[in-house]
C-alpha cells in the first residue's frame, strides 16, 4: 500500500499501519494475469481503509436533507418576529451553523454495519450512539470531518477502537470569523484532551492510491452499465455528457472536501492537533492523497450520472400502485448506486467488480439525516471469507477445463450483501437491493426469498446466458419491483434521438446542487 508518513504523526503508529494492511489479506496482491488492459496487466483494488472514508464523504452528501448551517439559516429567517430579535436565539443559531454536515460509517471486524450523516438535530457521532449504544464497543470509526467534543466523549465512552477522520474542515467549523470561532478552538482543544486520554486511536487515516487506481477507475466507470447504456440512447453521439459531468463533480467536491488555500489548510490541521502534518513533505503528500481520494470520487459519481431524461425507472410504471412499490427519488437512488459502484471496486475477481448495497425504509423517519432510511448490508464479488489467492480457481469461462473456472466459488455480491448484513429484512417496510450489474439466475431467487421489495440494478446484460452464469431470470421476475437505468418511460413518445433539436435536448444535463 506504500508508505504513510502520516501514520505516525498523526498518532497512528506504523506497526498498526502494518496490521491494517495485514487485516486486507492479500489486497492488491491477488490479481495476477487481467484481461483488462490496465497499464500494469494487474488489476488494482481499493483498500478497505480507503472505501470506508470515500462512503464516508459519500454519506456527507446523502441527499434530501438540508446542511444545518442552511437550515438554522432559514430557521432564523422563519423566526423573525419578537422573539426573532432575541440575542439568545441568535447566538445558538449562530453556534449551529458553526456545525458542519457529517458523514459516518461504522465498521465492526472490518464489515460496515452503519451509515450515517448528520441531521438538522443530531450530529453523526450522537446518531451512532442513539442507534448502535454499547454495541460501538471495538467499532471502527469513518468520518468525514474531525468529531466534536460532545461526539467524542460518548463514542470514546463506548469503548469504540478507532476513530478516522478526514482531515479538513472539522465538524465545529474552523472557517468562520475569528471571533465566533473562540467555541470552535476551545472545542478543537477538548477533543484533544479527550484523545490523549483514551483508550481509542483517533487519527487520520488515508493510504495512497496504488497509481493506475485512478485510471482503472475511470475506465470501468465509462465502461460501466450506466453510462453505456445513456450513450447507446443518444445513439453513441458521444461521451462528453460523461466527462462534463465528471469535471462539475470533482469542482463540486473539491469545494467540499479540501481547503483550497493552503495556508488556511495548515492553521486548521496546527487547532486540530495535526501539526506534523503541517511541514512538507508530510502536508504535500496528504494534500495528494485528498485529491487522488477526492477525484475517485467524483469519478465513481459521475459513472451515475444526473441527467435530466435518464433514471432508475420501473419499465411498466401503470402498476406501481402500493407503497412498496413505489420508487424512491431518484437522487436517492443515484447515490445508493454510488455506493454499491465504491464497493466493486473491491472485487477479488480479475475480471468483473460487482457491488451491491441493501437499504431499508423504516415507518416512521428516523433521527439520521437519511430521512426513514437506515442501511442493512453491503457486499462485492469475493472468494470465501479467509481464503488465500490460491485456494480457488479464478478462470472465466473461456477457459475449457470447466473444473478450474472461478463460478462454483466465488460469493456474489448480493449473496455477501444478504449474509453479512447488519440488520433483519422486515416484510412490512419497504427494502431495495442495489446491485451494479443485472442480478444473475443464482441470486434473484435469494432477493426474491429475502423478502427485498425493490431491485435497482443495470441491466446490460438482462436476457443472456453465457457459459457459467445466465440473467435469464431477472426479466421474468414477478413480485419485486425492478428499476433500471433507462431514459424515463413517461417521457420516451416525444424522444427521437435521430433529430438534432431533440438530441440536444436531451444531452443538456441537469445538475441539482
Ligand atoms: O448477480 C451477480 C452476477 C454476477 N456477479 C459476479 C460473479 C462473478 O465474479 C462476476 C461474473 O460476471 P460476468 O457474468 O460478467 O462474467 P465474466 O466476468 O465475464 O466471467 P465469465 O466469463 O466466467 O462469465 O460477477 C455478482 O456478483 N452478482
Amino acid at each position: 500500500v506504500g508508505e504513510l508518513p502520516w501514520a505516525e504523526a498523526s498518532g497512528l503508529g506504523l506497526k498498526e499501519a502494518d496490521q491494517m494492511q495485514s487485516l486486507e489479506g492479500s489486497g492488491t496482491g491477488r490479481s495476477v494475469g487481467t484481461q483488462t488492459g490496465s497499464m500494469t496487466g494487474q488489476i488494482p483494488r481499493l483498500s478497505k481503509v480507503n472505501l470506508f472514508t470515500l462512503l464516508s464523504l459519500w454519506m456527507e452528501l446523502f441527499p434530501g436533507v438540508e446542511a444545518q448551517g442552511q437550515k438554522s439559516q432559514k430557521n432564523e429567517e422563519e423566526n423573525r418576529g419578537p422573539l426573532g430579535d432575541n440575542e439568545e436565539l441568535a447566538r445558538v443559531s449562530a453556534d449551529k451553523k458553526q456545525v458542519k454536515k457529517t458523514g459516518l460509517v461504522v465498521v465492526k471486524n472490518m464489515k460496515i454495519i452503519g451509515l450515517h450523516c448528520s441531521s438538522e438535530d443530531l450530529h453523526t457521532g450522537q446518531i451512532a450512539l442513539i442507534k448502535h449504544g454499547s454495541r460501538l464497543k471495538n467499532c471502527d470509526l469513518y468520518f468525514s470531518r474531525k468529531p466534536c467534543s460532545a461526539c467524542l466523549k460518548m463514542i470514546v465512552n463506548a469503548g469504540v477502537n478507532r476513530i478516522s477522520y478526514w482531515p479538513s474542515d472539522p465538524e465545529i467549523s474552523l472557517l468562520t470569523e475569528a471571533s465566533s470561532s473562540e467555541d470552535a478552538k476551545l472545542d478543537a482543544k477538548a477533543a484533544e484532551r479527550l484523545k490523549s486520554n483514551s483508550r481509542a486511536h483517533v487519527c487520520v487515516l488515508l493510504q495512497p492510491l496504488v497509481c493506475y487506481m485512478v485510471q482503472f477507475v475511470e475506465e470501468t466507470s465509462y465502461k460501466c452499465d450506466f453510462i453505456q447504456k445513456t450513450a447507446k440512447a443518444l445513439q453513441g453521439a458521444d461521451t462528453d455528457f460523461y466527462s462534463e459531468c465528471k469535471q462539475e463533480r470533482l469542482k463540486e467536491f473539491e469545494m467540499l472536501f479540501l481547503i483550497s488555500n493552503e495556508d488556511m489548510h495548515k492553521q486548521i490541521l496546527m487547532t486540530i492537533g495535526l501539526e506534523n502534518l503541517c511541514e512538507n513533505p508530510y502536508f504535500s503528500n496528504l494534500r495528494q492523497n485528498m485529491k487522488d481520494l477526492i477525484l475517485l470520487l467524483a469519478t465513481v459519481a459521475s459513472s451515475v450520472p444526473n441527467l435530466k431524461h435518464f433514471g432508475f425507472y420501473c419499465s411498466n410504471p401503470e402498476q406501481i400502485t402500493d407503497s412498496h412499490n413505489q420508487s424512491l427519488p431518484q437522487e436517492v437512488a443515484r447515490h445508493c448506486m454510488v455506493q454499491a459502484r465504491l464497493l466493486a471496486y473491491r472485487t477479488e475477481d480479475h475480471k468483473t467488480g460487482v457491488g451491491a448495497v441493501i437499504w431499508a425504509e423504516g415507518k416512521a423517519r428516523s433521527c439520521d439525516g437519511t430521512g426513514a432510511m437506515y442501511f442493512i448490508g453491503c457486499g462485492y464479488n469475493a472468494f470465501p471469507v479467509g481464503s488465500e489467492y490460491a485456494d480457488f480457481p479464478h478462470m472465466d469461462d473461456k477457459h475449457k477445463d470447466r473444473e478450474i473456472r472461478k463460478f462454483r466459488y466465488i460469493i456474489h455480491a448480493e449473496q455477501n450483501a444478504l449474509t453479512f448484513r447488519c440488520q433483519d429484512i422486515k416484510p412490512e417496510e419497504r427494502s431495495m437491493i442495489f446491485v451494479t450489474k443485472c442480478p444473475c439466475d443464482e441470486c434473484v431467487p435469494l432477493i426474491k426469498g429475502a423478502g427485498i421489495k425493490q431491485i435497482y440494478a443495470g441491466d446490460v446484460d438482462v436476457g443472456k446466458k453465457k457459459a457459467d452464469i445466465s440473467y435469464m431470470k431477472f426479466g421474468e421476475l414477478e413480485g419485486v419491483r425492478k428499476f433500471t437505468w433507462q431514459l424515463n418511460p413517461s417521457e420516451t413518445y416525444s424522444f427521437d434521438p435521430n433529430e438534432p433539436e431533440r438530441r440536444e435536448k436531451h444531452l443538456s444535463i441537469k445538475r441539482s446542487h
